[in-house]
């Protein structure tokens, strides 16, 4: 059989342990060039550790992590970051005092000089639909701008993966829509590979093409959403929540 693609990320065996919990057991997960996954789970199942191991806010116990082709075991998370693995938290990290033009402008001159800059920072502004917040402090935006604001600041490092921490917890519908659509839009025009946890089961099946779902920190399934929804084992460790 020929071998397919090279995965962009590949864990092998990663394993953490708090003390005699075990977050993470033996997660082999891998995510394809420009594939957009959801990592779901019930609460405790490990989804955080999980990607705290891949951004580099925790080491592992056990195992390893390849990305683009190399390991990044061992790497800081900027390194990590400068290589194409970006992550918007679920705890807001933007600038409240700077306006959200500032905010990504402090992003966006990472990656480029002086030529282009400010075409680059209206073009976000337009994408993530920000352009009459532009002038406004960050810290006065909505909740839903602030979580647009800082998908735009985690894409603007031109990442190849984007890892997003819960991007639509305790939005509206209509917000999470949009969001839905931006990811989409990033992903189709962009190639960004986005992996993604999140609760909100309407969002997943908006987004997802493959899902991976977590149990007491190991991978209990992966596959489609609706053949994971109708997953036996899948309902039981909901406890009879809807998928
Ligand atoms: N720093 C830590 N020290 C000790 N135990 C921890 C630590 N971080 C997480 N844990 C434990 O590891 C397990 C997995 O937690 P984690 O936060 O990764 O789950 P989760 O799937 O993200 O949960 P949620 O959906 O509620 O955010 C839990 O039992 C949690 O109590």
């Amino acid at each position: 059989m020929a071998a397919g693609p090279e995965p962009l990320l590949a864990t092998d065996g990663l394993r953490k342990e708090f003390g005699g919990l075990t977050a993470t057991d033996d997660v082999s997960l891998t995510v394809s060039p420009g594939e957009r996954r959801c990592l779901i789970g019930p609460n405790g199942a490990g989804k955080s550790t999980l990607l705290s191991l891949l951004t580099g806010q925790l080491d592992p116990t056990a195992g390893s992590i390849r990305f683009a082709g190399e390991e990044i075991d061992g790497l800081a998370p900027h390194e990590r970051v400068d290589r194409g693995l970006s992550v918007k938290f679920q705890v807001p990290s933007v600038y409240g005092a700077f306006s959200t033009r500032e905010n990504l402008r402090l992003a966006l001159q990472r990656r480029r000089s002086g030529d282009g800059l400010e075409e680059a920072i209206d073009e976000s502004l337009a994408r993530f639909d920000l352009v009459e917040e532009a002038e406004m402090d960050a810290s006065a935006l909505s909740h839903g701008q602030k979580q647009r604001l800082e998908i735009a600041i985690a894409s603007a490092l031109d990442p190849s993966l984007l890892l997003l921490d819960e991007p639509v917890a305790g939005l509206s519908v209509e917000e999470t829509d949009r969001i839905v659509e931006l990811l989409i839009d990033l992903n189709e025009s962009r190639g960004i590979a986005l992996l993604v946890i999140e609760h909100d089961m309407a969002f997943v099946r908006a987004l997802a093409e493959r899902v991976t779902v977590l149990h007491q920190g190991a991978i209990l399934t992966e596959g489609e959403m609706e053949s994971v929804a109708n997953d036996p084992t899948v309902r039981e460790v909901y406890l009879g929540e809807e998928v």
